[in-house]
């Protein structure tokens, strides 16, 4: 299913006396089966787009196309609920949301509030607790009475119970330690290239953007201000650290080898054993390093 976001502006509290331009001008186009990073500022406006892919809001202005759904600022809108099953949302901290007495319970809430069978609803969650890296006994357990990391762990299979076909990601990993964060980023890229699950990610990580999109969006003060794949996006870290933006640490190495060696190795890597590879190829052609 594709999205595509066409000239679209948002206003919180439209017409009243604290109205805010959050988003103007947004042009996005995410095709079916995309990894797509949003990356930007705190205050950007990266929230606030992603709540346009599953018409949680509304844009003030534009449209949004959604598979053969258009959600239009002019017109009103019946019957959501099949683009909320078609696109999935993991908000900030979505453990704060879960609520029913047993982890079970709780991941078949979503499917069962969309007319799926209690036992398909069950059959989905045994599946995905293993799929989230927790064992199966923890279905009969209080999701209360597990830690932050495997709360989100079961929050996420609840998003995923619904068999969405968009994956939509907003810091997924805040907050969780180092290996808890790879394990999780590491899940939602099987999934994306198992189901063929377009996803879309809001991180600060420029590792993750870096390790995981085919493509990154960046925003800054409400607008796009560059759409590109991670090579070219990181190719200029100038650019990027003028916006008060990150760059992966390889990137940040390459630039600062480049500038001892003073010249350029030719691409711009995004792992180790590119720049390891770029850099054996110099001493091959006889460049001296
Ligand atoms: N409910 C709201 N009411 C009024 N203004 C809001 C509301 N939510 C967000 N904003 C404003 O809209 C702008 C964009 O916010 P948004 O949360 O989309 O940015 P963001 O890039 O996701 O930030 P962060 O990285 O901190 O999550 C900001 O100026 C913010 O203050």
């Amino acid at each position: 299913m594709d999205i595509t976001l066409q000239d679209v502006e948002y206003k919180y509290q439209i017409n009243t006396p604290f109205e805010h331009l959050a988003i103007h001008d947004i042009n996005i186009s995410i095709p079916e089966g995309t990894f797509m990073a949003l990356i930007g500022h705190t205050g950007s406006g990266k929230s606030t787009v992603l709540q346009h892919l599953n018409a949680l809001l509304k844009p003030t202005k534009g449209k949004v196309h959604i598979g053969d759904r258009v959600i239009d600022a002019g017109k009103k809108e019946k019957n959501l609920r099949p683009i909320r099953q078609k696109v999935g949302i993991v908000f900030q901290f979505p453990e704060h949301q879960l609520f029913d007495e047993t982890v079970e319970k709780d991941i078949c809430f979503g499917p069962m509030n969309f007319g799926v069978s209690e036992e398909e609803a069950k059959r989905r969650a045994r599946e995905l607790i293993v799929e989230v890296g927790l064992p199966e006994e923890v279905l009969q357990k209080s999701p209360f009475d597990l830690s932050g990391g495997q709360m989100r762990r079961v929050a996420i299979a609840g998003v995923l119970a619904m068999e969405p076909e968009v994956l939509v990601l907003d810091e997924p990993t805040a907050g969780l330690d180092p290996r808890g964060r790879t394990e999780i980023m590491d899940m939602f890229y099987r999934l994306h290239k198992q189901k063929g699950l377009s996803t879309i990610l809001v991180t600060h990580s420029m590792e993750d953007a870096a390790k995981y999109a085919d493509e990154i969006v960046i925003m800054h003060r409400g607008q796009v201000k560059k759409t590109a794949d991670p090579r070219t996006i990181f190719s200029n870290p100038e650019e990027l650290l003028e916006l008060g933006l990150d760059v992966p640490e390889v990137v940040k190495f390459q630039y600062s080898l480049e500038r001892k060696m003073n010249r350029k190795i030719g691409k711009t890597c995004l792992t180790i054993d590119e720049l390891s590879m770029a850099l054996r190829e110099m001493q091959v052609r006889g460049e001296s390093l």
